[in-house]
């Protein structure tokens, strides 16, 4: 790229011809200037300078990568390296996919005394904005190839994922093409529960990420996976791409039949097609045993009837995993039906939600469908069963989503509060500030570190014990989660003021959350019902 002095970006210092440089980058905005949001006026005054501390005072990493990348002639001195610009997301080249057979090499790292050397900082070092093993801290739980794959997800998300989220979320429609670079990646493999089950291994059209073998991952690949995507601070674009595939696709490999299996794995793990799961009812939510949907036994197929209601992805899925009444009343009469969108009598509409946008909620109607009996997973009336083994896994899935965006506030407002001054000082100068971020920054290592310990016993534990041990635990944990998760989406909107009320610009991602709190703290289990669930679990090993 062209290199200029600054005395050379000064002699363009005017509306007719106006460059600026930030962080030693030169832009010529001059064809920009009509169309700046924030006006022509205070790019002019700033024009033939370094406009680096009013830049960042207005606009967030995104805007710089999506808008200001593209206006970019050349760097400042000597430096004769930058960044590309980056096309547009249909266009962006796609990571090159994870071929099943031929994983990658893994590089190999340094750790001794587990995380040490070039590779113990890691991130944008702003405080506590990452995990503390990103940031020198040792830990147990991980090693090389985890200390790989959290980079090969940053890279992604960062230049893929995160610069789009808001265009992405205001046009309420994530592209196909962000669902299948996902899945080249191997990271729809990683999340869906495919990769710990061996029936499904020759079904997997991409290998895991970072070259990870099947034989080597563990569940905190997986929450790296999850984390790092989270990062992107849209819980629209993270169900957009896991909402239905992490809770429906369980319940097919884990109990449906090899030709299940054939059908729907390799589709849903591709990208190609979409896998929801509905459950919840407009009268049925937490309390799953008294749904009403019913399918009723008509020879060699189910006929459905019934309502779904706030199925994520449901409204453009392909497949829905749905739980109906084949039985009696209560629990044990209910089964799990694969039901293709494409059947007769199944309509689905998305609903206007107040977050989460893109991730196609709906409401879904079965009207006299005719499901064959060979769509039934596993065996008839055990439905409720297959439910509550995936419902443990599913809230360590809102675990993991929420705490990474509880940290996604604290690290935005962290960023602003050292940047943006009042009364002449920063804002994180002021004690009351730095009172906020040390009640966010307590409650998120908190769940952090549950939540890692949790991990641990779930790699570890026999499976057969680990409903039993803990079912309870993480129902606790996934209410702490999500209450910490909006203790800090209020707590970094009031850093950020203004800005997070309304939508996009530096507080893009604060004001997005904030409105996203809602859709963790009650699927999956709403807090009230987790919070009792969890000490009602403990109540079993006491004798009263
Ligand atoms: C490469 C250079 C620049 C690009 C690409 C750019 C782009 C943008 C964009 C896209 C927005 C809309 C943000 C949103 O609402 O989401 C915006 C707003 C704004 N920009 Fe810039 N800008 C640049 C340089 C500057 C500079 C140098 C200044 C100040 C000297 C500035 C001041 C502002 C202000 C005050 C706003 C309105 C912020 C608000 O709504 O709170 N911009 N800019």
């Amino acid at each position: 790229m062209q290199t200029y002095t600054v005395e050379q970006v000064a002699q363009h210092n005017n509306a007719k011809d106006c460059w600026i440089i930030v962080d030693g980058k030169v832009f010529d905005v001059t064809k920009f200037l009509a169309e700046h949001p924030g006006g022509k006026k205070v790019l002019v005054k700033m024009a033939g300078k370094d406009a680096s501390k009013q830049f960042k005072n207005f606009h967030n990493d995104a805007i710089m990568q999506r808008v200001g990348l593209p206006m970019q002639i050349g760097v400042i001195g000597d430096a004769t390296t930058t960044d590309a610009p980056t096309a547009a997301p249909a266009a962006a080249a796609a990571p090159a996919p994870v071929k099943k057979s031929e994983s990658t090499p893994t590089p190999t790292y340094s750790i001794s005394g587990y995380l040490s050397g070039a590779d113990s900082k890691f991130g944008e070092g702003i405080p506590y904005g990452d995990p503390s093993w990103y940031q020198e801290w040792n830990s147990p739980y991980y090693n090389e190839s985890h200390i790989h794959l959290r980079k090969v997800m940053r890279d992604f998300v960062d230049k893929e994922i995160t610069p789009y989220c808001h265009e992405w979320s205001e046009a309420k429609a994530i592209p196909r093409s962000v669902l299948k670079k996902c899945a080249e990646l191997g990271i729809l493999t990683a999340i869906s529960g495919a990769a710990t089950n061996p029936s499904v291994a020759p079904l997997l059209p991409y290998g895991l990420p970072a070259g990870l073998t099947l034989d080597k991952f563990d569940i905190f690949h997986e929450f790296i996976c999850v984390d790092e995507l989270s990062r992107c601070g849209s819980g629209g674009l993270v169900w957009a791409v896991e909402g239905g595939l992490a809770i429906a696709l369980p319940p097919v490999i884990n109990f449906g039949s090899e030709e299940m299996k054939k059908t729907v794995v390799p589709g849903v793990l591709s990208g190609e097609k979409i896998i929801s799961l509905a459950i919840t009812e407009p009268s049925a939510g937490s309390d799953v045993a008294s749904l009403a949907t019913t399918a009723v036994d008509a020879g060699d197929h189910f006929v459905l009837n019934g309502e779904k209601k706030w199925i994520t992805q449901g409204a453009y899925a392909d497949y829905y995993v749905v739980a109906c009444r084949t039985g009696g009343a209560g629990m044990a009469g209910i089964s799990l039906l694969l039901v293709p969108r494409t059947l007769e009598g199944v309509n689905a509409r998305a609903m206007d939600c107040q977050g989460m946008w893109g991730s196609g909620t709906s409401f879904i109607t079965f009207e006299d469908a005719k499901v064959p009996k060979s769509n039934l997973i596993g065996k008839l009336n055990e439905g409720f069963k297959y439910i509550m083994t995936n419902f443990n896994h599913e809230r360590l899935g809102i675990v993991m989503q929420a705490n990474r965006m509880a940290r996604v506030c604290i690290e935005e407002a962290f960023k602003h509060s050292l940047k943006r001054e009042t009364f002449g000082v920063p804002l994180i100068q002021h004690p009351v500030i730095r009172n906020k971020f040390g009640h966010c920054i307590r409650q998120v290592e908190a769940t952090h570190a549950w939540l890692e310990s949790i991990l641990f016993q779930v790699k570890t534990l026999p499976h057969e014990s680990q409903a039993k041990v803990l079912g309870g635990p993480i129902a606790l944990l996934k209410a702490q989660s999500t209450q910490t998760f909006e203790y800090c989406a209020r707590e970094a909107a009031q850093i950020f003021g203004g800005l997070a009320y309304t939508r996009g610009g530096v507080a893009e991602k604060v004001e997005r959350l904030y409105r996203e709190v809602r859709a963790y703290a009650i699927p999956g289990g709403s807090e009230e019902i987790m919070i009792d669930l969890g000490v009602r679990q403990s109540l079993k090993k006491v004798k009263l």
